[in-house]
């Protein structure tokens, strides 16, 4: 079975590479979440991440937004790689003298994951599986505070709130209006985000995370809890942003969302590359029918057997 239909043609071509992960690997304790990933994505590409509840899905992608320093493994984003610095040289028979070691060796001492401020300064900017909005802020106030990593005005200079401040502000403002509008929000600008429909929510964090100017964009489950033409407007969103000159990123339990929004799927099974390749490739290998609802020995007979589900929102995670 397939549920792919026909889907706009992008209004420009895919180009080089954005972020190359190379043999990604994470380990919490003794459990592997995710074993030698590799991923490419180019510029103007849209790539689906798929699998099981539990495939490792999540933590891959906090891997390569940085959140998660990998256990082992690559990724280099904009053809910058983000290597653990080297670790400072011991002496056989000598003991380390911590004030002698240069700080950024120091950091290899003990290892922590690249700031996230640092990357969404170098282009790559998220969404959560759960909603992340300043609830009492307004969707303009929330979409300016994901432009301010792209403002220069210190603290001394927001205090006096001089000229220089100001200017700021209001290319500030004016530039979170625009996103507003890109996204269909453009009337509700001073609505406090807890009070928007849950579809609208889902959209303002897009448009918060576009107010970084990312290069990449990378949405964990953005049709959770959508009902079907929230989830047609999320759909069209993605292709508008991916026509911006973007790449997209997308963890979706919807199937038929995945197949007909993405221009590669990788699926994850028990933190493995199960297969990657264009919906068509992903949707009629059977091991990926398989991975989702089993091969049917130990199964309710009632279980379907000829399609993966349409939709299975995952949990929550803290
Ligand atoms: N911080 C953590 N500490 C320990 N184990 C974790 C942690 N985060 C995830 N795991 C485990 O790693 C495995 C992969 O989890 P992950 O959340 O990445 O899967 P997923 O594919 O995103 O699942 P879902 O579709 O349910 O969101 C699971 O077994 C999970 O319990």
């Amino acid at each position: 079975m397939t549920v792919t239909e026909s889907r706009p043609e992008a209004t420009r071509p895919i180009g080089e590479p954005v972020l190359e992960a190379s043999g990604v690997t994470m380990r919490f304790g003794g459990l592997l979440a995710v074993n030698d990933v590799n991923l490419t994505v180019r510029e103007g590409e849209i790539v689906g991440l798929i699998g099981p509840n539990g495939a490792g899905k999540t933590t891959f992608f906090n891997c390569l937004t940085g959140l998660y320093k990998p256990t082992s493994g690559q990724v280099r984003f904009a053809g910058v790689p983000r290597k653990a610095p080297k670790a400072p040289k011991v002496k056989k028979g000598e003991s380390l003298d911590l004030e002698a070691v240069p700080v950024q060796e120091l950091a290899a001492l003990t290892p922590l994951p690249p700031k996230p401020r640092a990357v969404v300064r170098a282009g790559m900017a998220r969404t959560f599986q759960n909603i992340r909005l300043f609830a009492n802020m307004t969707a303009l106030e929330n979409v300016m505070v994901g432009r301010y990593c792209r403002t220069s005005a210190g603290a001394l200079t927001s205090v006096l709130r001089g000229p220089k401040f100001r200017r700021e502000e209001e290319a500030t403002r004016a530039r979170a209006q625009e996103l507003l509008d890109f996204v269909g929000l453009g009337k509700s600008t001073e609505h406090l985000a807890r009070n928007m429909p849950y579809g609208d929510q889902r959209r303002l964090e897009i448009a918060r995370a576009l107010a970084t100017d990312p290069k990449l964009i990378l949405l964990d489950e953005p049709t959770a809890g959508m009902n079907p033409q929230e989830t047609r407007q999320a759909m069209d969103l993605i292709f508008k942003i991916r026509d911006s000159g973007l790449s997209v990123v997308v963890i979706e339990h919807d199937m038929r969302f995945i197949f007909n929004l993405c221009d590669r799927v990788l699926c994850l099974v028990q933190g493995q590359a199960l297969i990657e390749g264009t919906p068509d490739e992903v949707q009629s290998d059977p091991r990926v029918i398989e991975a989702y609802i089993g091969t049917g020995e130990d199964d309710d007979e009632d279980a379907p057997q000829d399609a993966v589900p349409d939709s299975t929102p995952g949990e929550e995670k803290p």
